[in-house]
């Protein structure tokens, strides 16, 4: 129904849907414990069963759950969990003349299985799932009702620390095997496809490097990937904190080196670094560059991948992804720690003396920046 007088929407109408979208705002967080829910029960895997993807219902799918409930129980939770999921693109729902649901893993819903796209290694291999588990778990989650804090004390901890007696996320992880390795895996596990096209669009960047230093490598995975890809790198070192490197695995070539960045990185004809700098704040950014500077040779470069805001705000999925991850950041890591513009980077770089830099915009999520010695 037109308004009247000026061909605006009805108001009712206009009102009835905002309401429909606080509706939807107010409950979102169904989306993503939904999410947790069906990779905590395997269900993404009991779909995909080796690339078979068959549509699945839910009464399927629950003896394939690891490990397989009672089989008297009711599929109906499940079943609600995979209607949610399926419209927000996680799962594609085909219904039968008879009214039974099934449910197949769309692109989107894929990047839970390793086995599928890029990603390969069997089913237990490098996927999104680790992501999905690392991000809900307790620890994390007991962080986010005092978001509102980080406003009123922006200079005070953040509010993983507040909700977990002072220990910062870094701290917590590597004072926890269990934590300690989930995220190595959920760090590899989204690095994993984004290496792979990264070192396929850029590993020109790598030219001449004989020694590639990864700060804040983590698992030492992209190295070694780095390594496996640009033949000329002979040398890797992996070098993160030292309950990180402690758990790493060996690779010929690769030293691990357990530190603080803030300290002093090792010496290296290049350095990547990936998803650290969105984590510290300006002065902390400026310290670790400062160090990555000082371990270059002269026109030596440091390679960081990072997400970069947009200097607009829109509703583009990209957009979304990357204002979230900046409001997970000043939850979980750093009141201050914050995704940056290319304009931000840039005025970092060239504060501690780099005399080049450039972006590079290949992937949606992360944009690599170059530091030029
Ligand atoms: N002070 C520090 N010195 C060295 N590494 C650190 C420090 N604080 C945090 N880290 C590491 O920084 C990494 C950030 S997560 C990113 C991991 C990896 N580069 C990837 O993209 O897949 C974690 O592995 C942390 O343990």
């Amino acid at each position: 129904m037109a308004a009247a007088g000026g061909g605006g929407e009805d108001p009712v109408e206009v009102q009835k849907k905002a309401n429909l979208a606080m509706m939807e705002l107010s409950n979102m967080i169904a989306v993503p414990m939904s999410l947790h829910a069906v990779v905590r029960l395997n269900v993404p895997a009991a779909i995909w069963q080796s690339g078979t993807n068959s549509p699945l219902s839910a009464a399927e799918i629950l003896p394939l759950l690891r490990p397989p409930p009672p089989p008297s129980t009711d599929p109906g939770n499940l079943q609600r969990l995979l209607r949610l999921l399926a419209s927000h693109g996680v799962f594609t729902e085909h219904l039968s003349p008879s009214g039974v649901r099934r449910f197949s893993l769309t692109p989107v819903g894929q990047t839970l299985v390793s086995a599928a796209s890029s990603n390969g290694g069997g089913e237990d291999g490098p996927s999104y799932a680790a992501y999905v588990l690392q991000h809900h778990q307790d620890a994390l989650v007991r962080a986010w009702p005092r978001l509102h804090e980080a406003v009123l004390d922006p200079a005070g901890p953040e509010p993983f620390a507040r909700a977990n007696g002072g220990t910062p996320a870094y701290a917590y992880y590597g004072g926890d095997g269990e934590a300690n390795e989930l995220m190595q895996r959920a760090m590899w596990g989204v690095s994993k496809p984004f290496m792979d096209a990264f070192l396929n669009g850029h590993a020109a960047a790598f030219a001449g490097v004989r020694t590639v230093v990864d700060v804040g490598g983590s698992s030492g995975d992209c190295l070694r990937a780095i390594m496996q890809r640009v033949p000329t790198v002979q040398r890797g070192v992996n070098f993160d904190l030292p309950e990180v490197v402690a758990k790493a695995p060996k690779y010929p070539g690769m030293t691990h080196v357990g530190g603080d960045m803030f300290k002093a990185i090792p010496a290296g004809d290049a350095i990547f670094m990936k998803w650290v700098l969105m984590t510290w704040t300006d002065e902390e950014c400026m310290l670790i560059l400062k160090n990555c500077y000082k371990a270059l040779p002269e026109k030596g470069k440091v390679i960081a991948c990072e997400p970069v805001l947009p200097e607009e705000t829109d509703n583009s999925q990209r957009t979304r992804a990357l204002l979230e991850n900046d409001i997970f950041v000043m939850t979980i890591y750093r009141v201050q720690g914050r995704g940056r513009t290319e304009e931000e980077f840039r005025q970092i770089g060239l504060s501690v003396g780099f005399s080049n830099f450039k972006a590079f915009y290949s992937d949606h999520f992360y944009t690599i920046l170059e530091f030029q010695k």
